[in-house]
C-alpha cells in the first residue's frame, strides 16, 4: 500500500512551536507496508498522517512475508534547505525538533573574507545534502540507517565576523552588543562568536552526525568557540500534538506569533527596511538572540502551584490564562479579582512580555531545553536554551528583556549565563550558499 503523508508540522496549528505555517515544512512520501502502518499509526497520527479510505480497514494482522519495513514517518520527514515559498532559512518556522545543537565558531587567525566564503559554500552544500537525507562520501556512518528526521541547519553571523572579514560597512546596527541586564551572569567564553549554527533534528544521531560533519569541514578556517546541546519532546510522545513544556513544567510557546498572522513576516523577517544599500543582504533574514538560561529548579519546585501560576499568569496544567478559558483564550489583562487586584498579577511574566505591554513588539520563541548534569551543590544544571527570532532585536528582545529584568516574577528563578546575537541571512539561492550576497556583494 502506498500512503502519501504531509506532516505539515505535526501541528496544533496555534502555537507557532508545533506549526510551521508558511515556513518550510517537512513533507514526505511514505511507502508503508500494512505491518509498518500498524506499527507507526500512533506517531503518524501525531504527524498529521492522512490515511485514505482503505486505512479504516487496516486492523487485522499483517502478512508475515511483507517487504522490509520502511522508515517511520518521523525518520522520513525532511525539510527543504531552500523552499520556493519562503525566503528564510529552515529552522526558524520549522516545528521544534526533539534534539538541538547550538554552536559558535570563530574564524582562525589569518582567515578572512575569501576563506569565510569558501567555508560557507562547503557548509551550505553539506547542510543541503544532509537535510535531504543523503550521506556524503567518506562519511562516518553515524546516520547511515536513519532518514533525514526533519534535520535543519541554520547559519548566522555574529558582530565580530564583519571586522574579521573586512565587511564592517555591511554590519547592521541590529548587531550592536546587547545591553547589560542586571540579572546577567554571563560567561564570555560561551557567548557570541563570529559564526553560529543551529542544528535541529528529531533523531539525536542525525543531529550529532550533522554537527560532526560541519565541525570537520571548518578545517583550518574556523575554530569551535562554544557548543550547547538541547532537547524537546519527541513528536508522537503526546496523544495529540500540543505546545511544548519546559523543564519548569509550564506550557511554553502558546502566545508565539503565528505564521498565519497578517503581521508575522513583518515582525519576524527583515523586509524593506534593509533597503538596497549595504544591508540589503539581510532582506528576508532574521535576527536570533540566544540565551543560556539556567533554571533554579530546587527553588522553583518548592513553590506551591498557585504561586507558580501567578508567576507566569497562566495555569500550569493546560497553559490557559488565569482569567479563564483554554490555552488559546486571550489573556484579560484588565480583569480584577474579588480582592480588587489584577487576576494576572502586575509582575506576571506573560503580562510583562506580552505585545500589549510592549507597543506590539513580538518575537518568535523557538527554544530547546538543556540538562548538563548537576552542579557541585547537587542542583541540576538545567534550563532553557532560549532562542528567539525577530526582524529587529532593538524593537523586540532588548526592550522586552529590559522590562523583564526590572520586574518579572520569574526572574528570581532564572540565571542568564550565556548570550549571543546573530544575523541570520535568507536562504541560499539554487547553486549558491548562505551569505553569498554579503561575502561576494
Ligand atoms: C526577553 C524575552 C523572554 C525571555 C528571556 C523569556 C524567558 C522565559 N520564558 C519562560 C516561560 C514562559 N514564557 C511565556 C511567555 C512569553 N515569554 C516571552 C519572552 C521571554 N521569555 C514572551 C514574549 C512571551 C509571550 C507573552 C504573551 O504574549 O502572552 C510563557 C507563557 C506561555 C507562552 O505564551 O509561551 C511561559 C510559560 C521561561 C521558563 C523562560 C526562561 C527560562
Ligand atoms: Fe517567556
Amino acid at each position: 500500500m502506498t500512503t502519501t503523508a504531509s506532516s505539515s508540522g505535526g501541528t496544533s496549528g496555534a502555537d507557532g512551536r508545533t506549526d510551521s505555517g508558511s515556513g518550510p515544512e517537512p513533507t514526505e512520501t511514505l511507502e508503508l507496508s500494512r505491518r509498518r502502518l500498524l506499527g507507526t499509526v500512533g506517531a503518524a497520527g501525531a504527524a498529521g498522517l492522512v490515511v485514505g479510505a482503505a486505512g479504516g480497514a487496516i486492523g487485522v494482522a499483517a502478512a508475515q512475508d511483507d517487504p522490509p519495513a520502511a522508515l517511520s514517518s518521523l525518520g522520513s520527514a525532511s525539510v527543504a534547505f531552500r523552499d520556493e515559498r519562503a525566503k528564510q532559512q529552515a529552522g526558524i518556522t520549522t516545528p521544534l525538533q526533539a534534539r538541538g545543537h547550538l554552536v559558535a565558531f570563530d574564524l582562525a587567525p589569518g582567515a578572512g573574507r575569501k576563506e569565510a566564503a569558501a567555508l560557507l559554500r562547503r557548509w551550505s552544500r553539506t547542510a543541503e545534502e544532509l537535510m535531504a537525507g543523503r550521506t556524503p562520501a567518506a562519511d562516518t556512518g553515524v546516520a547511515l540507517d536513519a532518514g533525514p528526521s526533519s534535520l535543519t541547519v541554520t547559519f548566522g553571523f555574529g558582530r565580530t565576523f564583519f571586522d574579521r572579514t573586512g565587511l564592517t560597512a555591511h554590519r547592521p546596527v541590529q548587531l550592536e552588543p546587547l545591553p547589560d541586564f542586571s540579572s546577567d551572569e554571563l560567561d564570555a567564553g560561551r557567548s557570541n562568536g563570529d559564526l553560529w549554527i543551529q542544528i535541529g533534528s528529531d533523531d539525536a544521531l542525525v543531529a550529532f552526525h550533522a554537527l560532526r560533519a560541519l565541525q570537520k569541514e571548518a578545517g583550518s578556517t574556523a575554530r569551535l568557540r562554544w557548543q550547547m546541546n538541547g532537547f524537546n519532546r519527541t513528536p508522537g510522545a503526546t496523544a495529540s500534538p500540543m505546545t511544548a513544556r519546559n523543564l519548569m513544567g509550564q506550557v511554553d510557546g502558546t502566545n508565539n506569533p503565528k505564521p498565519a498572522d497578517p503581521d508575522f513576516d513583518e515582525r519576524i523577517f527583515v523586509g524593506r527596511d534593509a533597503g538596497s544599500g549595504p544591508y540589503a543582504w539581510m532582506r528576508g533574514g532574521s535576527y536570533a538572540v540566544v540565551r543560556r538560561i539556567r533554571m533554579l529548579l530546587d527553588d522553583w519546585e518548592k513553590q506551591p502551584l498557585s504561586k507558580q501560576e501567578k508567576v507566569i499568569g497562566r495555569r500550569k496544567a493546560d497553559g490557559a490564562p488565569l482569567t479563564g478559558g483554554d490555552e488559546h483564550t486571550t489573556m484579560d489583562l484588565d480583569k480584577n479579582g474579588p480582592d480588587g487586584l489584577p487576576v494576572i498579577p502586575a509582575d506576571a511574566h506573560a503580562r510583562i512580555a506580552a505585545p500589549e505591554s510592549n507597543q506590539g513588539a513580538a518575537m518568535l520563541r523557538r527554544p530547546f531545553s538543556f540538562h548538563d548534569g548537576f552542579r557541585d551543590d547537587g542542583a541540576p544544571d538545567a534550563g532553557l536554551l532560549f532562542v528567539c527570532w525577530q526582524a529587529d532585536p532593538l524593537r523586540s528582545f532588548i526592550p522586552i528583556q529590559r522590562k523583564l529584568d526590572r520586574g518579572d516574577a520569574l526572574s528570581p528563578f532564572l540565571r542568564h549565563e550565556a548570550s549571543g546575537l546573530f544575523a541570520v541571512p535568507p536562504a541560499a539561492v539554487a547553486g549558491g550558499y548562505v551569505g553569498q550576497p554579503l561575502l561576494e556583494g
